[in-house]
This record gives C-alpha cells, structure tokens and sequence, in this order.
C-alpha cells in the first residue's frame, strides 16, 4: 500500500507531535468550560482518536455524515445530512474536527448548519487545510499544516475508499489513477 504513494507530506510524527500540540491549545481556550467534540465522517475519525486522547482531560463526542463528494476528487458543493448529531448543541460549546479543508464548501456549509441551532460557540480544528484551493473563506481557528493543492491520501484521507489507515499523509503515484 506504501508502495502506491509517490510522496510522504507528513510523517506520523509529525502529526502526533502537532495534534498534542493543538490539543492543548485547545484545552486552555475553552479553561474548563465543557465543549462537544463533533467529527465529520469518515475522513476525521483519526484526527479525532489522536487529538480527544491528546487532551488533558475529557470531552464528549459526536458525529455527523455528510455527503459532499461524488466518486472522483472534486468537491460537488452539493452538501446533504447522511447521519445528524445525536445531541442537542443548543447554548453548548461546539468545536468540529475535520481532516481536511480543501475548497472549504463542506465545512461552510456545515458550520452554518450548526450555528442555526443556536450554540453558544463553533470553532474549527482540521489536521489539514490546502490555502491554494479555497473557494471560500472559513474562519478555522486551529489547523495542523497547509499542504499545496494536491490531492493527499492517509491518515482518514481516501482515493476511492482507500488508504484512510496510512499511519502518513502523502500523495499518490501516478499509475494508482490510471
Ligand atoms: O473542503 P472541501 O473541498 O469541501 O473538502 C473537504 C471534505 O472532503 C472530505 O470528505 P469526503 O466528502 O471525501 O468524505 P469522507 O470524509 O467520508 O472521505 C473531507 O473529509 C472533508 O469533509
Ligand atoms: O486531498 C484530498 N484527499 C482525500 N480526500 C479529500 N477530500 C477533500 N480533499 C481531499
């Protein structure tokens, strides 16, 4: 599987050393306040074990699924609910952990969905953000590394379903697309 990757961007290293750093910055943001941690299927679900066991204490965790990708690399901007929270995020602090912000059309629109509900904060946490691709500008407090704008695999990133449980980030080599 390796094998299939042209380059490694970041190593596992590199990432652990910065989700411990974001998780307590994060941790003395909120000073004891409690905040939900809401995960957006499948590609965070990584991001979210490493950072939530990197914090200094507890705090719980949600999930929605959306649907904003069709079977190729491109974002449709088109963004349905596949699965809701379970809670009620009415006056709690909220903070949305994603992998990977790339022209930003998911979380835009994910936010805005979220602060409808009249929480009493949403702030962002991405492992990843590509600045070249931005189709729209999202306020994200804590980002782990900007990458250049090409298409990364690993680490809960997919290209078609595979490669989410690389424990790196890299790009593809050329003969995976053909
Ligand atoms: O900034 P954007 O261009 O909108 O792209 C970012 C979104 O794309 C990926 O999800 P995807 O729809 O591929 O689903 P997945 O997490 O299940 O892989 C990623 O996890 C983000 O949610
Ligand atoms: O670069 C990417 N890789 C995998 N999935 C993605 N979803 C948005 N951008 C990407």
């Amino acid at each position: 599987m390796g094998a299939d990757l042209e380059r490694v961007l970041i190593t596992e290293e590199e990432i652990q050393a910065r989700l411990a750093e974001l998780a307590r910055e994060i941790w003395d943001h909120y000073a004891g306040e409690e905040f939900l941690l809401v995960g957006v299927l499948k590609g965070a679900v990584l991001v979210m074990a490493d950072l939530m066991r990197a914090l200094p204490g507890s705090a719980p965790m949600d999930w929605m699924a959306v649907s904003s990708y069709g079977s190729g690399t491109k974002s449709s901007g088109v963004v349905r609910i596949l699965k809701d929270l379970d809670t009620d995020i009415t006056g709690r602090h909220v903070l949305i952990v994603e992998d990977i912000i790339d022209s930003g059309l998911t979380l835009s629109w994910i936010r805005a969905n979220l602060e409808s509900r009249q929480p009493k904060s949403v702030e962002i946490c991405t492992l990843l953000r590509k600045p070249e691709a931005a189709k729209v500008e999202i306020d994200c407090k804590w980002v782990g590394f900007d990458i250049p704008n090409d298409f990364v695999v690993g680490y809960g990133l997919d290209y078609a379903e595979k490669y989410r449980n690389l424990r790196v980030v890299g790009t593809l080599a050329p003969h995976v697309y053909s």
